[in-house]
């Protein structure tokens, strides 16, 4: 008989859409608990239980506004980008490792990661779906395969309450874009045509354009363009659930693995993304 550890969980970011979605995903599975659910000081869902906040009963553990992560748990960040680097600090001193899902992250809570990643098990992705982690695998092969002649061009849809823009996700599929084709992201991205920005393509640009509007949980499609053909790859996601399951599979793989950066990748055994 196997008898694997259940995984104490912290969801950070607890009242948030993703946060319920966590929760419910914990409540309901039988190989994780929820140690602790975290949300922002003065935040509406604070004294309130986890469980009931999530639309199920409660579960006995109350929203609190501190992370304060037990040794042999697991913290799961999808809260704000200006909350990160605070959580960050606080899995290194717990001497814990965390699953970060928070998007718009600033450069210098990227050098955190890398730094807080000598001491601890990191998981951090844009976007916890198999189905991106492959697309984002197959962006870089295709580009790769049809070179700069090819326009690359990505279109991003998601619901109107999403504060940051380009997606993370469509950013990491562009960085694979840019990498298989030795160019540099920061220099050949373009998120802007209008008015002063506004003149013919160049080639080797890479263009980012973000839609937002209604309830979309998030859709990207890649296209590579070329007289006479385009070439379109789509991910859509139809439920939160599939970042969640992908989130709290990262967090039973990264409670048992030696300090380091991670990536979706790694959890689903890819390798390197690009
Ligand atoms: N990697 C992935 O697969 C995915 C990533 N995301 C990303 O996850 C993040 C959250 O998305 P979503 O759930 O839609 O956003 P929400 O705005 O619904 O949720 C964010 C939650 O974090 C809370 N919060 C704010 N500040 C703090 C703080 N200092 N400490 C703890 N909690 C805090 C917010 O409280 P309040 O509302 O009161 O400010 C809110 O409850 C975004 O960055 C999004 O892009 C989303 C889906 C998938
Ligand atoms: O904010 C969201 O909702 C999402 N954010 C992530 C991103 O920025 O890429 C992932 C997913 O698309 C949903």
């Amino acid at each position: 008989m196997t008898t694997e550890r259940l995984v104490p969980i912290s969801i950070v970011g607890a009242r948030g859409r993703m946060g319920k979605t966590l929760i419910r995903e914990i409540v309901l599975s039988d190989s994780m608990i929820l140690e602790a659910a975290v949300d922002r000081e003065g935040g509406a869902g604070l004294g309130q239980d986890a469980g009931r906040l999530a639309g199920l009963h409660d579960i006995g553990v109350t929203v609190v506004d501190e992370l304060r992560p037990r040794r042999n748990s697991v913290v799961v960040d999808f809260s704000l980008a200006h909350a990160t680097d605070a959580n960050i600090r606080r899995c290194v001193e717990a001497g814990v490792p965390l699953v970060l899902g928070t998007t718009g992250l600033q450069k210098s809570t990227r050098e955190l990661l890398r730094t807080a990643s000598r001491e601890i098990a990191i998981v951090s992705a844009a976007n916890f779906s198999v189905g991106v982690t492959l697309l984002t695998r197959i962006a870089g092969l295709v580009a790769g395969s049809l070179g700069e002649s090819w326009d690359a061009e990505l279109l991003e849809i998601h619901h109107s309450h999403k504060r940051d823009a380009p997606s993370g996700t469509a950013l990491r599929i562009a960085k694979a874009v840019a990498k298989a084709t030795g160019r540099d992201l920061e220099g050949v991205m373009r998120t802007d045509r209008a008015g002063e920005h506004a003149r013919p393509r160049e080639r080797g640009e890479i263009g980012v354009a973000a839609v937002r509007g209604g309830d979309s949980i998030g859709e990207h499609t890649l296209m590579f363009l070329a007289e006479g053909e385009r070439l379109e790859l789509t991910h859509r996601a139809f439920d939160r659930a599939i970042f969640a399951r992908g989130a709290l599979r990262a967090a039973r793989w990264v409670a048992s693995r030696a300090p380091g950066l991670y990536t979706m990748a790694d959890v689903i055994g890819l390798g390197d993304l690009g």
